[in-house]
Parts: C-alpha cells; sequence; structure tokens
C-alpha cells in the first residue's frame, strides 16, 4: 500500500499529541497507509508513539535535533522534504496551524509539488474538498504536479482509532545554513485554562454584541462550562472588549468545525460565518427573529439571551 507521510503536530505544553494530528492520521488513511513524522528537539518522541500507532501510524519517523527546534520552520519544511524525496510518498497530510500551512508551501517550493490548504475532506483519488469566498463556494481541487500535499482543517474529521505498528525510524537531521536565519529567541505557551482549545473542541460556544459586556460573557462561559465547550466570540464582541482577540471565530479571527456551534446574541454577518459555517450542527439564540443567523441554524431560540442562556445553563447542569 502506498505510504502517506503525515507531519505530527505536538502540544508545545507537553500535552502528547493534538487531535489534528490524529484527524489527519484518520484523514490520510483514505490515500494509502499513513506514517507519521515527529520533528523536534531531542526527547520530543518520547511518549507519542504509541499514541501515534494507535490511530494508524505504520512508521513514526523521527527527525530530533537542536536545529529543528532552534530556528522557525525552514529545518522542518527541510527535513520533510529529505523525507519525500527518500520515500516518494504517494502524498503528505499536515495538520492546518499557521505553522503546518508554512511548512507545506515551503516543502511545495522543495519538492516541485502542488498544495491544497485548508482541506475538509480528502477522497481516495486525492480529490481533496475546499470551502472557498467565506463559505459560498465549494470547491473539489486535485494536485496535477509532484507529490501531492495537504493541509487538513482541524475538526473536519473525527479522529478513529486504527492501530498499526508504529515502527520508530530515526532520520538523520543536516540541516542546512541557508535553512537557520531565524532563530527562536523565546517561546511563551499560552496559559492553559480547563476548558478545550477553540479550534479542536467539540462544541464552542460564542458570544457577541448582544452579550453587551466582559462582566455578562460569564453566561457564555456557565453555558460552556456546562457543556465542556470552548468560548469563541464575535468581532463585535472583541472589538467592543468583552472578550479576549484570541478568541475571535471568523474571517479575521479563527475557523472552528465543532459538532455544535451555539451562536449567542450574533447576527450571522458573512464575516463571522466564515469561521463557524462548516459547524455540523448550529443553535442561535437572538432575540431578533430577522437576525441573518437564523438562516444557517438548525435549531433557533428566539428570546433574550439573559433569560434563555442561565435557563439552558440551569437545565444542562440538572442533567448531568
Ligand atoms: C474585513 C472584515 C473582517 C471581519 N471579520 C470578522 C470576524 O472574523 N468575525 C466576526 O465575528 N466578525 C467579523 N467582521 C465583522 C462583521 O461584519 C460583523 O460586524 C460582526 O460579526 C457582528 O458581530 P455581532 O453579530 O456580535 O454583532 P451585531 O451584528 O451587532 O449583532 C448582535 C446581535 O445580538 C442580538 N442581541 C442583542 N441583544 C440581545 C439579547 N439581549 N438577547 C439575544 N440577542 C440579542 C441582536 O439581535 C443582534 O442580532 C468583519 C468585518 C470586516 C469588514
Amino acid at each position: 500500500m502506498a505510504e502517506v507521510l503525515v507531519l505530527a503536530e505536538l502540544d508545545p505544553a507537553g500535552g502528547g499529541v493534538r487531535k489534528t494530528t490524529l484527524e489527519a492520521l484518520t484523514a490520510a488513511r483514505a490515500l494509502g497507509e499513513p506514517s507519521a513524522v515527529v520533528l523536534g528537539a531531542p526527547g520530543t518522541a518520547s511518549g507519542v508513539r504509541d499514541q501515534l500507532a494507535e490511530y494508524g501510524a505504520a512508521t513514526v519517523y523521527v527527525a530530533e535535533s537542536e536545529d529543528v527546534d532552534a530556528y522557525l520552520v525552514a529545518p522542518k519544511a527541510e527535513v520533510l522534504a529529505q523525507l519525500v524525496s527518500e520515500k516518494s510518498p504517494a502524498a503528505v497530510v499536515i495538520p492546518s496551524s499557521p505553522e503546518g500551512k508554512e511548512i507545506a508551501a515551503r516543502l511545495a517550493i522543495k519538492t516541485g509539488s502542488g498544495f491544497l490548504t485548508d482541506v475538509t475532506e480528502i477522497a481516495s483519488d486525492g480529490t481533496a474538498t475546499q470551502v472557498a469566498f467565506a463559505g459560498a463556494t465549494i470547491v473539489h481541487s486535485q494536485v496535477t504536479v509532484g507529490t501531492p500535499i495537504y493541509t487538513l482543517r482541524g475538526n473536519s474529521v473525527t479522529p478513529e482509532p486504527a492501530p498499526a505498528a508504529g515502527t520508530e525510524q530515526s532520520v538523520a537531521v543536516s540541516i542546512s545554513d541557508a535553512a537557520k536565519q531565524v532563530r527562536v529567541v523565546e517561546r511563551v505557551v499560552e496559559q492553559k485554562s480547563n476548558r478545550p482549545e477553540l479550534t479542536e473542541a467539540s462544541i464552542v460556544v460564542s458570544g457577541g454584541r448582544g452579550v453587551a459586556s466582559a462582566e455578562n460573557f460569564s453566561i457564555i462561559e456557565g453555558l460552556a462550562d456546562s457543556l465542556g465547550a470552548a468560548v469563541g466570540a464575535s468581532r463585535a464582541a472583541v472589538d467592543s472588549g468583552f472578550y479576549p482577540h484570541s478568541f475571535q471565530v471568523g474571517q479575521t479571527g479563527k475557523t472552528v468545525s465543532p459538532n455544535l456551534y451555539v451562536a449567542v446574541g450574533i447576527s450571522g454577518a458573512i464575516q463571522h460565518r466564515a469561521g463557524m459555517q462548516t459547524s455540523k450542527t448550529i443553535v442561535a439564540i437572538n432575540k431578533d427573529p430577522e437576525a441573518p443567523i437564523f438562516e444557517l441554524a438548525d435549531f433557533g431560540v428566539i428570546g433574550d439571551l439573559n433569560t434563555v442562556v442561565p435557563a439552558a445553563t440551569e437545565q444542562i447542569n440538572a442533567r448531568k
């Protein structure tokens, strides 16, 4: 069976393999037999091999060196390009994080290949699905040059275990001077909250301008916590100072695709939709029955969020 390389994305806070990697391993199986590639400082792969094997990695290529870790993405792209030339894989699948997309672009140039970013599905013939123009168009594309490289949008695929050997193979790392031009000076790991990471969460509860104040966002957080969800915000809520920008969902914020997205006091502007409309189920809570979010929602509650949200939170907590 053809080999498909999957770049493993690891939790910078030491929490093991990120869910996006398990999704990429699952999606890669449509194209062949996945092998995971772990890139990082010495010791990076220890502790993640078993998880990669559990989700289908027949081989785990381990490329560990201080140089891979000490510079920005150029060394990682170089090592991956070396692996592509040695192994001639059928494809490369990379999680669609900002770093993943940059590595994919550099890898495409180095290997003379085409690449498709932010794909939501990969078919067995290599056809990828992408959502374009703020969600107005669904595009199906194939790479026709070189080794197809895909970056997979988070939460597009449900990770499914498929135990494989996970045979570890170390990769000799030799980084060129050209790839050592931007050194990492400091890494700051964001403070971990008890809530799931926004782009990885299977439930997201977002608040908009209708929430009306930073203090009132506590009712959004209350509903999120009752559901084990991440909290998101519209740009209007962020611009009004209700919630930090790192939680913004939309065209100029994060793209989420959870199983359940609850939009509270959000009108449903096209730029907000761009970041959440591929959610599997959308619930809208809004006092305006004409709000455009209801056109998109699977379930809608017309009412004042200050009444509806605490009542819903209470009911959910009572059923636990
Ligand atoms: C280039 C560009 C990029 C953008 N990027 C983004 C982006 O990434 N993300 C994003 O979100 N927006 C983005 N925007 C902004 C976008 O156009 C909208 O302005 C924004 O999404 C509106 O946010 P909102 O729905 O919270 O606010 P509003 O449009 O003001 O809607 C508030 C809603 O709350 C409801 N409401 C009010 N009070 C209550 C209550 N008590 N109970 C229930 N409902 C209530 C109202 O009926 C209304 O529907 C962008 C705009 C531009 C031009």
